[in-house]
């Protein structure tokens, strides 16, 4: 008896040991710094929200910060507000991410990027049944197609640069691009689409060390939240509320401790935290400790989704039995 308690005991440490052993020697890329001061920060939704957000933060962290959005008139305000609050004056950009001849220009006049941030983003909720086309594509050439066309105006460059230091191109994805939600059959394509380029462009740029991180906030009170809510469907409220609520500042400050330890997957509160672990998939992870709790939650995890999903499917036949009666 005392011996089956002793290889019993030993076996519960030894094999958690064992396993975190395994994945200190196996995780794949290596962990990396990327540091963000004297360096080309390169923002694009940069004049509003979350972006505006990670301006005023990488000016104040020494960073030479560069904005750019479609509008003027927000840019130079948002100059403004950084200039106010950090005495840094950041450079702007008026460009359209669906114009890649447009913003290609942009990114010669600003200079080699050693930190992008692929941040600009539209949002219109309603259901595919309803949605006009143009608003699909709307979303899917501003979200993904705009994304393409920022990572190649800036790669070149971003690949040739004459330090050698580890550079990031980080991702401004969403939670509905880890799970699909009510209301965003266009929008989760477009931020799912986000997460297949980041995967398969990590592989092709590791060897010019830049690292690629991807950023899932849950809701964020900003500008475009609000003209966002005024049209969202009761559904897409509800299951969303499941992911929590941000400020931009704290979403922001989330994102940048998630480049500079340059993380693939970023989540920015426990929600996302919790969805980041259940939606691992093949991506690849940096920290032992993070691919640890991956593998020994595995099993539960599934359950806990299961569990959403079941509440979810039980909101939308509620919600389509009260449509009836009324
Ligand atoms: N707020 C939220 O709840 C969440 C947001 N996100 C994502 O975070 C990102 C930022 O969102 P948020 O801060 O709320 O957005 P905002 O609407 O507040 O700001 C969007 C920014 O993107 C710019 N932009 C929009 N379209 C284009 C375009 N075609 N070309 C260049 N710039 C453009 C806007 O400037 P201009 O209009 O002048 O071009 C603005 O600077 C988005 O990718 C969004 O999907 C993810 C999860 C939650
Ligand atoms: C297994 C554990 C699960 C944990 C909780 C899962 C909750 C998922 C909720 C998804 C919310 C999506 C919000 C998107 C916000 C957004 O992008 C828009 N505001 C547009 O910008």
């Amino acid at each position: 008896m005392a011996d089956f308690n002793y290889a019993f005991i030993s076996l519960v440490l030894l094999l958690p040991l064992a396993l975190l052993i395994f994945l200190y020697l196996i995780v794949r890329p290596r962990s990396v710094n990327i540091p963000l001061k004297n360096r080309h920060v390169f923002i694009t939704g940069g004049s509003s929200g979350i972006g505006l957000a990670l301006a005023h933060q990488a000016a104040s962290e020494g960073a030479r910060v560069s904005i750019l959005a479609r509008s003027l008139k927000k840019l130079e305000e948002a100059k403004d507000a950084v200039r106010l609050s950090t005495g840094i004056d950041v450079a702007v950009f008026a460009a359209d991410v669906r114009d890649y001849d447009a913003i290609s220009k942009a990114v010669d006049e600003a200079g080699p990027i050693d930190v992008l941030v692929v941040n600009q983003g539209v949002f219109v909720p309603q259901e595919l049944a309803e949605q006009d086309m143009d608003e699909v594509k709307f979303m899917l050439d501003v979200n993904l197609l705009g994304a393409f066309h920022m990572i190649k105006a800036a790669l070149p460059t971003m690949k040739n640069r004459v330090d050698r230091r580890p550079a990031s191109i980080a991702l401004m994805s969403s939670q509905a691009g880890q799970v699909g939600v009510y209301g965003y059959t266009a929008y989760s394509a477009s931020k799912f689409g986000l997460r297949g380029l980041a995967e398969a462009l990590q592989q092709e740029v590791i060897g010019d060390n830049i690292h690629i991180s991807l950023i899932f906030p849950p809701d964020t009170d900003t500008p475009g939240l609000v003209e966002e809510e005024k049209r969202r469907p009761e559904l897409t409220n509800i299951i969303a509320a499941g992911g929590g609520r941000m400020k931009a500042e704290l979403v922001a400050k989330k994102a940048l401790n998630g480049i500079k330890s340059g993380s693939f997957i970023i989540p920015c509160n426990f929600e996302g935290a919790l969805l980041s672990v259940a939606t691992a998939g093949l991506s690849p992870q940096r920290s032992f400790l993070m691919a640890f709790l991956e593998v020994v939650t595995a099993g539960i995890i599934r359950i806990v989704g299961l569990c959403f999903q079941w509440v979810w499917y039980d909101s939308i036949q509620k919600w389509h039995a009260q449509k009836k009666r009324t």
